[in-house]
């Protein structure tokens, strides 16, 4: 468990973050979410020490981070950013082991585990490994990127806008990927956001900051349905609701049907997206696939009609 303690951090007179207590759950991801400026990144960086509090303290496990060795500390917390920094000289692979190599860990393992985790992040370990950053995508760098912090298998991850760089149709795809990894590895993830649709869509938890201090914490559903403050509900925005459907993948309004000759759409692209690529395709229904198996159809009129009027259940993220 992670956990803030009147953290504090500030330049000169001003307060970047201000009598900060959070419990970030374990085996969850939380997602820092508010307006630019508002200390996020400041947070997330003192929890691994790439920034020193000014004041307060941060808890791992009841244990002062103050007192382990950055470099330690480090070895137990990956780090996903938006620039990632792959060696753009290295192969995919050798990016990958960059920490269990730095940790002396055995060479055949390492080799193993590289592929395993190309595997889950959706790259084909016979195409990519041997590949150079230079050879990417966007979105093939990011997980590359998930990969890499995944790979001496830290039990905490702070990520840091990791997918802000991704255009709409690349982010939802990583972003359903990495939930699906999420959801076996059960990871303490704490994400940055100022994406309200990405927090939502993404977090267990929210943590929404304003000004350095914590405006409130919940589940996406405490924070739409019971805003705490009226910043909380005016940062939300009046669609909430909606916002919070644009986080639905569209395999939750699949149908039995035959996707031959319709626009393809991933399973975990949000409706909001998915809408935008039938409308595009001037097509009323898609064929919804999860990889190389077609799940059935959705109707643009389902999608429309579930956008227009957000029933009070309306389906959140699959558990
Ligand atoms: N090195 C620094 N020196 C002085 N002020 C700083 C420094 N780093 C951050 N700040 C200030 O602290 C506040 C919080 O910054 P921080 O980067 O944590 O915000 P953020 O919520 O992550 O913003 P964004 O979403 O724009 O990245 C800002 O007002 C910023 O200007």
């Amino acid at each position: 468990m992670i956990t803030l303690e009147h953290l504090e951090k500030r330049y000169g007179d001003t307060y970047a973050v201000r009598d900060l207590n959070l419990a970030f759950p374990d085996a969850s991801i939380t997602a820092l979410l508010g307006p630019s400026g508002c200390g996020k990144t400041t947070t997330l960086r003192m929890i691994n020490r790439l920034i020193e509090p000014s004041g307060g303290k941060v808890l791992l496990d009841g244990q002062d981070a103050a007192a382990l060795r950055p470099e330690a500390l480090r070895r137990g917390i990956g780090y996903v950013i938006q620039q990632i920094g792959l060696f753009p000289h290295l192969s995919v692979a050798q990016n990958v082991a960059t920490v269990p190599d730095l940790l002396g860990r055995d060479r055949a393992r390492t080799n193993a585990r590289v592929d395993e985790l190309l595997d889950l992040v959706g790259l084909d370990p016979r195409t990519f490994r041997d590949k150079r950053p230079g050879e990417l995508s966007g979105g093939q760098a990011q997980r590359v990127g998930v990969a890499r912090a995944l790979a001496a298998d830290p039990p905490v991850l702070l990520m840091d806008e990791p997918f802000g760089a991704l255009d709409p149709i690349a982010r939802d795809e990583v972003q359903e990927r990495f939930l699906g990894i999420q959801a076996t590895l059960k990871k303490t993830v704490v994400i940055v956001s100022h994406d309200i649709d990405e927090a939502l869509r993404m977090g267990d938890y929210v943590a929404l900051m304003r000004a350095g201090s914590l405006e409130q914490f919940g589940t996406p559903d405490d924070l739409v349905r019971r805003p705490a403050t009226p910043f909380v509900r005016q940062f939300l925005g009046d669609d909430a609701n909606l916002r919070q459907l644009a986080g639905v993948p569209v395999r939750h309004f699949v149908q039995a049907g035959d996707t031959a000759g319709l626009p393809r759409l991933e399973a975990g692209t949000n409706t909001r997206t998915a809408i935008a690529l039938l409308l595009r395709a001037g097509s009323e229904s898609g064929g919804v696939w999860d990889g190389d198996r077609p799940l059935g159809v959705v109707s643009f009129r389902d999608l429309t009609r579930a956008e227009a009027a957000p029933a009070p259940d309306a389906p959140g993220r699959p558990a």
